[in-house]
């Protein structure tokens, strides 16, 4: 099964590094963007590069479109001749909807939204699936396929999409800031930059991983690392005065905002 990727952007890239680390075979993927030389990693790893969307789409018999919102129109009329119903149109463009892609193309090929993250690039990412009448459950299968490659997938409503692109896309943008705001506070009582990484990046993976593996309300695990007048609570009301949980929830409501008009 021949796979295009269009858009060898951010997550292009990081969609196509996936499928390698998963032992996809390289020979079946081709990635497209202008400057080609941007993808000689890729190519170094026996992907097939290219700038002619008309080409990587012609025998794909999956085509991933990973350009910027403004882009996806004219993508879609660019290929549109090689969109046969038989198909599997996948787009990972926030805020264009499955009605949108429709109206931009000829024929009647199953369409999936995807909204993975940067994650995909270390297999780690969670990816939001909705697709259209059109699209069998073989079809969800393949594309399913695909992303589990790059982490784990859900499938949700089209109403959710956008709530899907702020928590799981956004998201990857404000764990990592908040990483940073460990380290820096991490230097500030005494780790050079170095350590104070190492210590704060397996601090948020093993509290991801307690979660995950059992199952816990955060405030749970949190009960079991505050000790009565110890540090933790003295340190986490003190965040919670300056608006800790607020600055995250209204964060997370802009976004959701900005996409949402
Ligand atoms: N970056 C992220 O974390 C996420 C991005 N998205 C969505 O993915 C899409 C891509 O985002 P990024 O990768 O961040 O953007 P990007 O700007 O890094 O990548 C887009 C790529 O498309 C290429 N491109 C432009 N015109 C083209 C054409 N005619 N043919 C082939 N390639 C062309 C550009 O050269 C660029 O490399 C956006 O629609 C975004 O909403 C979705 C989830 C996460
Ligand atoms: O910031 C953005 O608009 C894109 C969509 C999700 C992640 N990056």
């Amino acid at each position: 099964m021949n796979i295009a990727i269009i858009g060898g952007g951010n997550l292009g890239k990081s969609i196509a590094q996936g499928l390698l680390a998963n032992n996809f075979n390289a020979s079946t993927i081709t990635i497209t963007r202008n400057r080609i030389e941007r993808l000689a990693d890729l190519k170094d790893q026996g992907i097939k590069v290219s700038n002619n969307n008309l080409e990587a789409t012609a025998n794909a018999a999956v085509v991933i479109i990973a350009v910027k919102p403004y882009k996806i129109a004219e993508i879609l009329q660019e290929i549109d001749e090689n969109i046969s119903d038989d198909k599997i149109i996948v787009s990972v463009v926030s805020d264009f909807t499955i009605a949108e892609i429709e109206n931009n193309l000829t024929n009647q090929p199953a369409v999936v939204r995807a909204m993975p993250n940067t994650a995909s690039a270390v297999t780690e990412s969670i990816t939001c699936l909705a697709s259209n009448g059109n699209t069998s459950d073989e079809d969800i299968t393949v594309v399913a396929n695909i992303f589990n490659s790059l982490g784990e997938t859900i499938q949700i409503n089209e109403s959710l999409m956008d709530a899907a692109t702020v928590l799981g896309a956004c998201g990857i943008a404000y764990v990592l800031r908040f990483i940073r705001g460990m380290i820096q506070g991490g230097i500030e009582i005494g780790f050079d930059a170095q350590t104070a990484t190492k210590i704060a990046t397996q601090t948020v993976k093993g509290a991801s991983e307690l979660l995950l593996q059992k199952g816990n309300h955060p405030e749970a695990e949190i009960d079991k690392v505050t000790t009565p007048k110890g540090c933790t609570i003295a340190g986490l009301n003190e965040m919670e005065h300056q608006g800790f949980s607020s600055a995250l929830i209204k964060g997370i409501k802009t976004s959701y905002d900005s996409i949402s008009k």
